[in-house]
């Protein structure tokens, strides 16, 4: 093991409060909103394929030409009780949003730029506004910040000179006086989705890192921290050159779920998975016909995924410049919302069910509970549902959450083995059968292994 002064400061998972809240949401709501919104993916009449938030470096605009953007922002279409009441009938617990991106500008009024909200038409503090309205709705609130700033003259991407050092140490310290802001003057926040962190300029400086993970803790004591964040003493990132994680949870699982039998080891950390809509747009984008867009099926069933793995699940959305949510978005939150308002026991509050991943679909299970959910997406034509249960595990009675006096019939059919009977007919829509479990009993051995 190698001597770290800004490697993993713990091991294991955080069981305080505030973190076993994070990991019992299990389910929110990224949102990418800046001036990228305002042009969405266009600019001068041509359409650019790459992520919107990035039409900045993808059309070649000029800082001065992009920053002026700000003078334009004023989303007349903006109500955040709106946007909260949407997020809170999709069934998230928590919602992630970019109080800075990659370009710079601050959705607050910060002291230490001019580049933010109170210079643009709309003046007021609309992260205040995002924040007071989610939170009435029960929804925790966690601050995306972007390292990376396209628009602060200090930010560097590697550090070649003295020049290049003395300049990224302002900025160092810019982004900490940021920091420091938002967790003083937003108090409710839960939790920093730290982005933009992987150049040799963050690599070299791990101490900063470290510096302000513990200024936030020390600010807003139980604030949660991601991976992302932090480089150690050799600039290793995510994990220290020990291997061990650093912050709360694991944040690499952008736009991919952990493979559910090959990533297996992920269920002794937290993580979470963020994932987009298309293939790869954060921010607004005026033409999605671009790339797939997922249904709300699909996304669904990344939930479930992530749930079964014992992690968490942020899916995004990228409000347009003027402040309204465009229909594919709504329409992903009412179907998903749908879905959670009769099945969301088996997400919130649920983990790994330490049983061995079946093709039918997922297994969730609520803490301490002795019952075991099954979240069909792939009804075997025998109807049919395979399940190995660990030694010492017995299934009892089974039946569908929304049925529970129609018995499934539950079968043993060798050591460690069922088969549940699902009746057989069209099902539109992922289906859940809770199961009675006992981990007590030694089951009767009455079986017989294959000599072979
Ligand atoms: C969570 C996502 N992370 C950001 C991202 O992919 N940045 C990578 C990147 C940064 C700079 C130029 C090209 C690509 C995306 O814009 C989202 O914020």
């Amino acid at each position: 093991r190698l001597e770290l002064k800004y490697g993993a400061q713990y091991t294991g998972k955080r069981t305080d409060a505030a973190m076993n809240k994070w990991r019992s949401n299990r389910f929110g709501q990224f949102i990418h909103w800046g001036l990228y919104a305002i042009p969405g993916g266009v600019w001068n009449g041509k359409t650019y394929n790459y992520a919107a938030e990035f039409l900045k470096s993808s059309a070649h605009i000029s800082t001065a030409t992009w920053d002026s953007l700000m003078y334009k922002f004023n989303p007349k279409k903006f109500n955040a009780k709106e946007w909260a009441k949407m997020a809170k009938k999709m069934g998230v617990k928590y919602m992630t949003i970019t109080t800075k991106h990659h370009e710079g500008f601050c959705l607050w009024p910060s002291r230490y730029t001019d580049f933010n909200i109170s210079n643009t038409p709309y003046k007021k503090d609309i992260l205040k506004e995002i924040v007071d309205a989610y939170n009435a709705e029960g929804i925790d609130v966690n601050f995306y910040y972007s390292v990376l700033d396209w628009h602060n003259p200090d930010w560097r991407y590697d550090i070649k000179s003295k020049e290049d050092s003395i300049a990224f140490r302002r900025y160092l310290d810019f982004a900490e006086n940021q920091l420091k802001e938002l967790a003083t003057n937003y108090p409710t926040v839960k939790a920093f989705w730290f982005d933009g962190t992987w150049d040799a300029s963050v690599k070299k400086n791990g101490w900063w890192t470290l510096e302000v993970e513990k200024m936030l803790k020390s600010v807003r004591p139980g604030v949660i921290i991601n991976s992302r964040l932090r480089a150690d003493d050799y600039g290793s990132r995510h994990k220290d050159s020990n291997g061990e994680l650093m912050g709360d949870y694991e944040s690499g699982y952008e736009r991919r779920l952990p493979d559910p039998v090959k990533d297996i080891k992920v269920t002794s950390w937290d993580w979470e998975a963020c994932m987009t809509i298309p293939e790869n747009q954060w921010g607004y984008h005026q033409d999605w016909s671009i790339s797939h867009v997922k249904s709300p099926l699909e996304l669904l069933e990344m939930l479930v995924h992530a749930t079964s793995m014992g992690g968490n699940f942020l899916l995004n959305f990228g409000p347009k410049g003027d402040g309204s949510i465009r229909s594919e978005e709504q329409n992903i939150a009412k179907t998903i919302g749908d879905w959670m308002a009769v099945n969301g026991q088996v997400i919130y509050n649920c983990d790994y069910a330490g049983l061995k991943k079946q093709d039918w679909g997922y297994f969730t299970r609520e803490k301490g509970s002795n019952q075991l959910n099954m979240v069909i997406f792939n009804v075997p034509v025998s109807g049919l549902l395979h399940v190995d249960v660990p030694k010492g595990m017995i299934l009892k009675k089974a039946h569908f959450l929304t049925t529970p006096g129609q018995q499934i019939k539950v079968e043993e059919i060798a050591k460690n083995q069922y088969l549940l009977h699902m009746p057989i007919k069209l099902y539109t829509s992922p289906q859940v059968i809770v199961v009675e479990c006992d981990n007590g009993k030694e089951n009767a051995n009455k079986y017989q292994d294959a000599k072979t």
